[in-house]
C-alpha cells in the first residue's frame, strides 16, 4: 500500500486515492463507506450507502487476529472508502496494508483521529443525523427513544464506529453533494447487518466453481452498470425481471445459508411455482413486475429538492402494480408463508399513497410543463389562481384595445403580455421612423426594452395588472411546490410500507427466477436436514451440462458409513475436476434455497465450503503458484469442521513430486487422524497414482476411493465419464499426448522412458544410433589421415585438422 497522506480535513489517508465520491454520483452510483474499530478481539462496524440512504450496523462480536469475520464483511460489501481510529490495532494495520496489494479492489482507507470514535460523540452525532421519517419537531428523548428501536444501543464499539462515520459522511456531504448546506446527509433506514448462519466460501472458491464471472467483484452493492456477467451460476439462474430482485440474488448468493426455516421458505414457493399448473401465474407475476421501480432511490429523491416529474409517475406506477400483485397473490395458497406476508403486510397504506397520488398529481399537465402540476380541487387557492390565468388572454386582449386607443394613432397595433417574474407589460411594433433610443420614448409610457422588433413599455394600466393579478404564474408554481413538499412528506412517513415492499417484491422475483431456471434445466428439490450427509444421485455440473452435447450424470454420497473421505483417480481429462465443481456447486444451489441438477439430492447443512484447485492468477497476487496453493490447503486444514465440505484438486503437483505427494499424503493423515465426527466431506482428485502404489495412506473406513471409467479402442483412449468405485491403474498420459497432437516419435520414446523407469533398468541413451554414425565417420576420417604423405611439404594438414578432424573447434592448431 502507498505512503499515508493528509487530506484536506487533515486526516491521515492511505493508499491510492480511490473513487472519487462526486464521480460516483454522477455516474449514479452508489458510495459505500465502513467505519471499523477493532478491539481486544472484538469487531464493531458499520457502513453507509448513499444509493438508499441507509445505515447497516453490525452488533460487536469476536474476530479472530486474521479479521476473517471483518474480511468477510468487506468481501461482501465492497466499501469504495474504510475509515478507522489513527490509534488502533495492529492486526488491523496490517490487514488494512494487506488489502492495499489487492490489484482489484482499492478502498480508500481513512484514518480519524480517536476522540472521534467516542461513545458520547457517536451518540450525539446519532441524535443529531438527519432522519427525514421523524417528524420535525420531535424532542430528544422521543428521538433517543425511537432510535434505540432501530439500533442496538448495547454494541459500543459499533456506536463508536458509527459517530466517526457520520461525521465523515457530513465532511463529504455524501449524496448532497449539489444540496444547500442545511440539507443533512440523509438516514433513511437502519438495518442489522448479520454474517450469522451464513456458509463460509472465500474467494477463489467461488471463482473456481464460476459462481459469479465478471472481472469485478460480485459485491451486492455495487452492481457496476455495464458490467456484464459470463457462463455463471448467477447468470443462469439470474432470470429477475426486476433491478433490486437481482440484487437480491446476488445477496443470497454471496450468503449462502444454513438455516433452515429460511430455505424451506424458498422451497416451498419455488415448488409451487415449478408445478406445471401455476406457469400462468408466474408469466403474470413476473409481468407486473416489472413495473416495480427502484423504491430506494425514488425515496433518496424525495428527501432531496431534485423529484421530477418522472419520478412520481414511477412512484405511483410502482405502488399501483405492488397492489395488483398483493391481489394476485391473495388468491394463491395462504399455507405459504411468503404469499401469506404479501397478502397481510402490503399494507392498505400503499393504496392511499396510490389514492393520493392519482388524486393530487395532474401527471399530464406535469409532462407537458415538465414540472410538478396539481390537479383541480387540491387546492382552491392554486385553483382560484389558475383560472385567472386561464382567462387572462381575452381579458388582456380587452386591455390592449383600450390602450391602443389612448397611443398616437401612428401606432398600428398593441399587445398587452405577461412575462413570469417581470409582470405586464404593453408592446407595440417598432415603426421604421424609431432609430435612436429617444424615438421609443412615449407619452404616458415608460420603455423597459427592445426584443424581436417590439417595444416593450409598462405604464399605470400594466402596475395596476399587477398589483391585481400579482405574478401569478410564479405564485402558482410556489403553491404547487408547497404542495409537492406536503406529498412527499406524507410519502415519506410512510417509507416503512414501501420498503416492505421492496423487499418482499424482490423475494418474489428472486424466487420466481429459480424457478424459471428450475424448470427450463429439469432441476429437483434437493431435502435439506441438520444431519452431516450428502447424497446426490445423478447430480449434473449445471453449467457443462449446457455447453456440452453429452453429459454423463454422476452420484456422490458421504456420510460416516459410506466415507467422508474420497480420493478420485483417473486418467487426465477423465472429468476429475468437473465432478469435484459438480458436488461443490450443487451443494452450493441447495444453500441458497435453489432446485439443484440432480435426479434426487439430499444435502446436510454444511458450514463452509473449502477449496484447493486451479490457482489464481499469481502475478497480480505476487505470490507464487505453489505457496497460493498451499495457503489455500492451510485454510481448509486449519479452518474446515466435521460439518465442511473440501475440495481438493491436484495438490502438490507444484513442487518436486516425491515432496508434493508427501505433503499431500501428510494431509489426508491430518484429516484422518481425527475423531469422526471432525472430519469434513472430503473430495480429493489427484493424478500421483503412488499415493495409493506405494501405500502412502493408513487403512481406514473413512476412505474410500473412485476412478473415472475410460476405454481403450483400437489404441485410442476413449473417456466414458463414468464414476465407479476404484483406482485408477495407468494414467494413459501417452494416449492423452497423442490425442493432443504431440509427435508420433516423441510419444513413442516417452513410453520407452517410462517403462524403463518403472521396470528399474536403466533409461538408454536414446544417441545410440548415432554413435554407430560416428564410428563410421571415425574410420573415414583415418583412412583419409593414413591416405595422406605426410613427406610431401605442400600437404595442408591445417586444413586437414580443420575440415575434417575438428570441424567446429576453430583453430586445432593453436589449440593444441
Ligand atoms: N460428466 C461428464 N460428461 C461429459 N463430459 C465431461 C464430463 N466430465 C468431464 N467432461 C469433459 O471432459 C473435460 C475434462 O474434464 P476435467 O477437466 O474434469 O478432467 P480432469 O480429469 O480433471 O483432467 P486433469 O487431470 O487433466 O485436470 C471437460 O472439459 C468436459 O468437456
Amino acid at each position: 500500500m502507498a505512503v499515508a497522506r493528509e487530506d484536506s480535513r487533515g486526516s491521515l489517508v492511505f493508499g491510492a486515492p480511490g473513487r472519487n465520491l462526486e464521480e460516483e454520483e454522477e455516474d449514479d452510483q452508489a458510495a459505500v463507506l465502513l467505519s471499523v474499530l477493532v478491539q481486544q478481539g472484538q469487531l464493531g462496524l458499520c457502513f453507509y450507502n448513499s444509493e438508499n440512504s441507509s445505515l447497516h450496523y453490525m452488533v460487536d462480536s469476536p474476530d479472530n487476529k486474521e479479521l476473517h469475520l471483518l474480511s468477510r464483511v468487506i468481501q461482501e460489501v465492497r466499501p469504495h472508502l474504510i475509515l478507522t481510529s489513527a490509534k488502533q490495532e495492529r492486526c488491523l494495520t496490517q490487514y488494512l496494508q494487506q488489502l492495499g496489494s489487492d490489484p482489484h479492489y482499492r478502498p480508500e482507507v481513512v484514518t480519524y483521529p480517536y476522540v472521534d470514535f467516542g461513545l458520547e460523540v457517536g451518540k450525539q452525532r446519532l441524535l443529531s443525523a438527519h432522519l427525514p421519517f421523524l417528524p420535525p419537531h420531535i424532542s430528544e428523548r422521543d428521538k433517543m427513544s425511537y432510535l434505540s428501536s432501530c439500533i442496538t444501543f448495547d454494541s459500543p464499539l459499533m456506536l463508536r464506529a458509527v459517530g466517526a462515520l457520520l461525521k465523515c459522511l457530513d465532511r463529504r456531504r455524501v449524496g448532497v453533494e449539489l444540496e444547500d448546506s442545511s440539507v443533512g446527509v440523509p438516514i433513511l433506514q437502519f438495518n442489522a447487518y448479520t454474517l450469522k448462519g451464513v456458509v463460509y466460501i472465500d474467494r477463489d472458491t467461488y471463482s473456481v466453481l464460476q459462481i459469479f464471472k465478471s472481472d469485478l467483484h460480485p459485491s451486492v452493492y455495487k452492481l457496476q452498470s455495464g458490467e456484464k456477467e459470463g457462463l455463471s451460476l448467477y447468470g443462469i439462474l439470474n432470470r429477475c425481471r426486476s433491478k433490486f430482485g437481482s440484487k437480491m440474488l446476488r445477496q443470497w448468493f454471496l450468503r449462502p445459508t444454513q438455516d433452515l426455516a429460511v430455505l424451506r421458505r424458498r422451497q416451498e414457493v419455488i415448488r409451487f411455482f415449478t408445478s406445471p399448473r401455476n406457469s400462468d401465474v408466474l408469466n403474470t407475476l413476473q409481468a407486473s413486475l416489472r413495473n416495480i421501480r427502484n423504491i430506494p432511490g425514488l425515496l433518496r429523491r424525495m428527501t432531496l429538492s431534485s423529484t421530477k416529474v418522472t419520478d412520481w409517475q414511477r412512484l405511483y406506477k410502482t405502488v399501483y402494480s405492488a397492489v395488483c400483485i398483493r391481489d394476485s397473490v391473495r388468491h394463491l395458497p395462504q399455507s405459504i408463508q411468503l404469499f401469506r406476508e404479501i397478502g397481510e403486510e402490503l399494507s392498505d397504506n400503499l393504496q392511499n399513497i396510490a389514492a393520493l397520488i392519482n388524486r393530487v398529481v395532474d401527471f399530464d399537465a406535469s409532462l407537458e410543463e415538465n414540472r410538478f402540476t396539481v390537479k383541480p380541487n387540491v387546492d382552491p387557492a392554486i385553483d382560484e389562481k389558475k383560472r385567472r390565468m386561464m382567462g387572462l388572454p381575452d381579458f388582456l386582449t380587452d386591455v390592449a384595445r383600450r390602450e391602443l386607443e389612448r397611443l398616437d394613432s401612428g401606432i398600428p397595433s398593441c399587445c398587452v403580455i405577461y412575462i413570469p417574474l417581470i409582470g405586464f407589460l404593453l408592446t407595440v411594433p417598432r415603426l421604421p421612423s424609431m432609430v435612436e433610443k429617444e424615438d421609443f420614448e412615449m407619452e404616458g409610457l415608460e420603455f423597459m426594452f427592445l426584443s424581436e422588433d417590439r417595444l416593450h413599455y409598462r405604464n399605470q394600466t400594466t402596475r395596476e395588472l399587477d398589483n391585481l393579478l400579482g405574478d401569478l404564474h410564479s405564485d402558482i408554481r410556489d403553491m404547487e411546490t408547497a404542495v409537492m413538499t406536503q406529498l412527499q412528506n406524507a410519502v415519506l412517513e410512510w417509507s416503512q410500507s414501501l420498503y416492505q415492499v421492496l423487499d418482499l417484491m424482490a423475494e418474489l422475483d428472486c424466487l420466481m427466477a429459480m424457478s424459471s431456471a428450475s424448470l427450463e434445466y429439469s432441476y429437483t428439490s434437493p431435502k435439506l436436514a441438520r444431519h452431516r450427509k450428502i447424497a446426490i444421485t445423478q447430480g449434473r455440473h449445471p453449467l457443462l451440462e449446457l455447453c456440452s452435447p453429452v453429459f454423463v450424470a454422476n452420484s456422490f454420497h458421504s456420510s460416516e458409513s459410506e466415507g467422508r473421505i474420497k480420493i478420485v483417480t483417473g486418467p487426465n481429462s477423465s472429468g476429475k475436476s468437473i465432478f469435484l465443481k459438480q458436488v461443490g456447486l450443487i451443494v452450493f444451489m441447495a444453500l441458497i434455497g435453489s432446485d439443484v441438477p440432480a435426479k434426487e439430492a439430499e444435502v446436510g447443512l454444511v458450514d463452509g465450503i473449502f477449496t484447493r484447485m486451479q490457482s489464481r492468477e499469481s502475478v497480480s497476487v505476487g505470490l507464487s503458484t505453489f505457496i497460493i496453493d498451499l495457503n489455500q490447503m492451510a485454510l481448509a486444514l486449519n479452518s474446515s469442521t466435521g460439518n465442511s465440505l473440501v475440495l481438493i484438486d491436484e495438490f502438490g503437483k507444484g513442487t518436486n513430486t516425491v515432496d508434493g505427494l508427501s505433503l499431500l499424503a501428510a494431509s489426508v493423515s491430518f484429516w484422518l487422524k481425527k475423531s469422526l465426527e471432525d472430519v469434513p466431506h472430503i473430495l480429493l482428485a489427484t493424478n500421483f497414482h503412488s499415493l495409493m502404489q506405494l501405500g502412502l495412506l493408513p487403512t481406514s473406513g473413512m476412505l474410500s476411493f473412485l476412478t473415472l471409467e475410460t476405454a481403450v479402442d483400437r489404441d485410442e483412449l476413449v473417456f466414458l465419464y463414468q464414476l465407479k468405485e476404484g483406482i485408477c491403474q495407468s494414467s494413459y498420459a501417452s494416449n492423452i499426448a497423442a490425442m493432443a497432437g504431440l509427435p508420433a516419435c516423441l510419444v513413442h520414446r516417452a513410453v520407452e522412458v517410462s517403462e524403463q523407469y518403472r521396470t528399474g533398468e536403466p533409461v538408454k541413451r536414446i544417441d545410440r544410433a548415432s554413435s554407430d554414425e560416428q564410428a563410421r565417420r571415425c574410420q573415414s576420417v583415418v583412412e583419409k589421415f593414413l591416405s595422406l604423405d605426410l613427406e610431401d611439404k605442400d600437404v595442408d594438414l591445417h586444413g586437414f585438422m580443420k575440415d575434417e578432424v575438428l570441424p567446429s573447434a576453430g583453430d586445432p592448431v593453436s589449440r593444441s
